[in-house]
């Protein structure tokens, strides 16, 4: 009832011993709290929490504009509801080195397993867009050094993404990605985001290049080929996810949805489509509710 019960720093351990393990943890996209419940019930191994959904949901494009208070305060709000750890999209850390520093200890108190820094310029681009642009190795490092030496849970999963990759499109650029990455690790980084890589083989040549858990980004409509868990597990892999597909999906269902509506006067035909109620109520968990009231009122008052 009410919220999940593991406490933050039991999910943060539980992850480090998953990746520990080598095998590739699957990191759907919640875009709102219940549906990291669905993402729990379903078997996944951790939720993930876009930035690009973030800003979406508030109508804005993913260009930065997000506050550290929005994306954590939606952080909290997801993070809650599922024993899943949860790794949080951080942008650049929300400023300098000292605000990167804030920023991890705000989402440690979030509740969440774990974060994401990039290394692209303010303000920063969607990372599958062209036209990014991403800072010095030297401002790179200190963003990471920040987050690792703010952190307080030792356990708390500091990654390093980096969007290097696309600044150059040909061979030079993956070239550029695993000398930055290397870097990064060596800044004190627990794992690694190489931000639209292209093929399977370049991913393969960061998992040469590094020790550390990777992650793939599976965006669709975007840089990277659509690869399954099996191939991404066969080249060692870490984490996938897949940020922004569940909204995709939930928004593209209710744009047809509504051209129904419109057309027809009625949803009848659209039922099959819904999560009936008793399945929202079950995910809810209505009937909890219902018994600690019995629990509580059911009492007699002796005089
Ligand atoms: C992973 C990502 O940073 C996100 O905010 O979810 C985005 C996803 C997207 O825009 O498709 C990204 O920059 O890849
Ligand atoms: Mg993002």
């Amino acid at each position: 009832m009410l919220y999940g019960t593991t406490t933050p720093q039991a999910k943060r351990r539980a992850l480090r011993e998953r990746l520990a393990s080598g095998e590739l943890l699957r990191f759907p996209g919640a875009f709102n709290p219940l549906s990291a419940r669905l993402i729990e019930r379903k078997g996944f191994d951790g939720v993930y929490i876009s930035g690009a959904v973030l800003a979406a949901d508030l109508g804005l494009p993913d260009i930065g504009l997000t506050t550290l208070t929005e994306v954590a305060g939606r952080g909290e709000q997801i993070a809650r509801m599922t024993e899943l750890p949860a790794i949080i999209d951080a942008d650049t850390g929300f400023g300098e080195p000292m605000n990167v520093a804030r920023t991890i200890q705000t989402l440690e108190n979030a509740g969440i397993a774990g974060a994401h820094i990039e290394d692209q310029i303010n303000p920063k681009r969607c990372g599958h867009l062209d036209g990014k642009s991403v800072v010095d190795e030297d401002t790179a490092l200190k963003r990471i050094r920040a987050a690792v030496e703010a952190r307080r849970d030792p356990d708390f999963l500091i990654m390093a993404r980096t969007d290097i990759r696309a600044t150059e499109p040909g061979p030079g650029g993956l070239r550029l990605a695993v000398d930055r990455a290397r870097a990064l690790v060596d800044a004190g980084a627990d794992a690694i985001f190489p931000e639209a890589m292209r093929t399977l083989e370049e991913f393969a040549a960061m998992r040469e290049a590094v020790d550390v858990p990777l992650l793939a980004n599976m965006t669709e409509f975007g840089k990277s080929e659509l690869f399954s868990t099996e191939q991404l597990a066969d080249i060692g892999m870490n984490i996938v996810i897949w940020p922004v597909s569940m909204l995709r999906i939930a928004m593209g269902a209710t744009d047809r949805a509504l051209d129904e509506l419109h057309a027809e006067g009625h949803l009848a035909g659209k039922l099959d489509e819904m999560q009936h109620r008793a399945e929202l109520y079950d995910l809810v968990d209505y009937e909890s509710y219902n018994r600690f009231d019995s629990g509580v009122f059911n009492f007699e008052v002796r005089r």
